[in-house]
């Protein structure tokens, strides 16, 4: 199965590594924003066969796309692919937070006769919230706690000293809609939960900078006609972008791999 891969950061680089175990996965194209002698190294090692392109090719038809790059990928690579009939894996959930995106790729993947899978990321539990939900879902509650490094030229750096926190600071409650506009690299996961449960608009979002945790921990608390829902998961960081836990890179080299295969859970 050809691939491309939008985004070479962390998750990226990453993603390819473990590819690497995944003989049946071909990544064919690499698309980044900016083309420098570092990267050219990286996808030269971890993926020789690949190209390293601005965009993908007239010419190219991939199985799969797979963003794992930010927000503004989405506009720029997936939901062009989508409308070339290119199915696509997205890390970077939050992007449907801006008022009309998500209308615009369904109509994309609509026109492309194709479908765009949101991974589950740096959470877990996803499967649960959006079948409960189908049940009705009173409150659902996320909040993420991460180091205060973890929140570093975000808007949280003008409500407190980050470098000096001795104790946790909620540095943000709203909606999750809220969050993932104002923190587009740390508030993805409150994006899920919302897509899954009651909606970017229903969802209460906490975030913390918090000294005391060396993870990042997303708590969801869900109740409704199911019953209730409590998840803690302490995500290891990855040692190259403390915003991003490793979790989510096994979650889209899952989504990836599960497409070579007979069975789908
Ligand atoms: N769903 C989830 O649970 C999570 C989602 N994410 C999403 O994944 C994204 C990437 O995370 P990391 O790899 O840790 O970040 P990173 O900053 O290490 O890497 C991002 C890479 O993508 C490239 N890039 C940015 N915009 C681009 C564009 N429009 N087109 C092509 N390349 C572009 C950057 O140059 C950089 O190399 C985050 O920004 C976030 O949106 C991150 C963590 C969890
Ligand atoms: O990786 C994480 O722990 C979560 C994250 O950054 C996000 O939700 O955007």
């Amino acid at each position: 199965m050809e691939i491309a891969l939008v985004g070479c950061g962390a998750i990226g680089r990453s993603v390819l590594t473990l590819l690497q175990q995944h003989p049946h996965v071909h990544p064919k194209w690499v698309v980044v924003s900016r083309i420098t002698p570092q990267l050219l190294e990286a996808v030269a090692d971890l993926a020789p066969s690949a190209q390293l392109v601005h965009a993908l090719p007239d010419d190219a038809h991939p199985a799969l796309l797979v963003e794992c790059a930010g927000h503004s990928a989405i506009a720029q690579h997936v939901r062009p692919a989508l409308e070339r009939g290119i199915a696509c894996v997205v890390a970077s959930v939050g992007a449907l937070s801006t008022p009309g995106m998500a209308q615009a790729l369904e109509a994309a993947a609509a026109t492309g006769n194709t479908q765009i899978q949101l991974v589950s990321g740096a959470i877990g539990g996803v499967d649960a919230l959006s079948a409960a939900q189908l049940g009705g879902l009173d409150q659902v509650i996320y909040s993420g706690r991460k180091p205060p490094l973890a929140w570093v030229g975000t808007p949280a750096e003008a409500g407190c000293e980050l470098a000096s926190l001795r104790e946790a600071v909620c540095i943000f409650e709203g909606t999750a809609r809220e969050a993932a506009l104002r923190y587009p690299k740390n508030a993805n996961v409150a994006a899920t939960v919302a897509l899954a449960g009651l909606g970017l608009d229903h969802t209460t979002v906490r975030l913390f900078a918090d000294p005391a945790v060396d993870t990042n921990v997303h708590h969801i608390q869900a109740k409704g006609a199911f019953g209730c829902m409590e998840l803690t998961l302490q995500g290891r960081p990855l040692a190259a972008n403390p915003k991003t836990s490793a979790l989510t890179v096994y979650s889209i080299v899952r989504a990836i791999v599960q497409r070579t295969g007979r069975w789908v859970m």
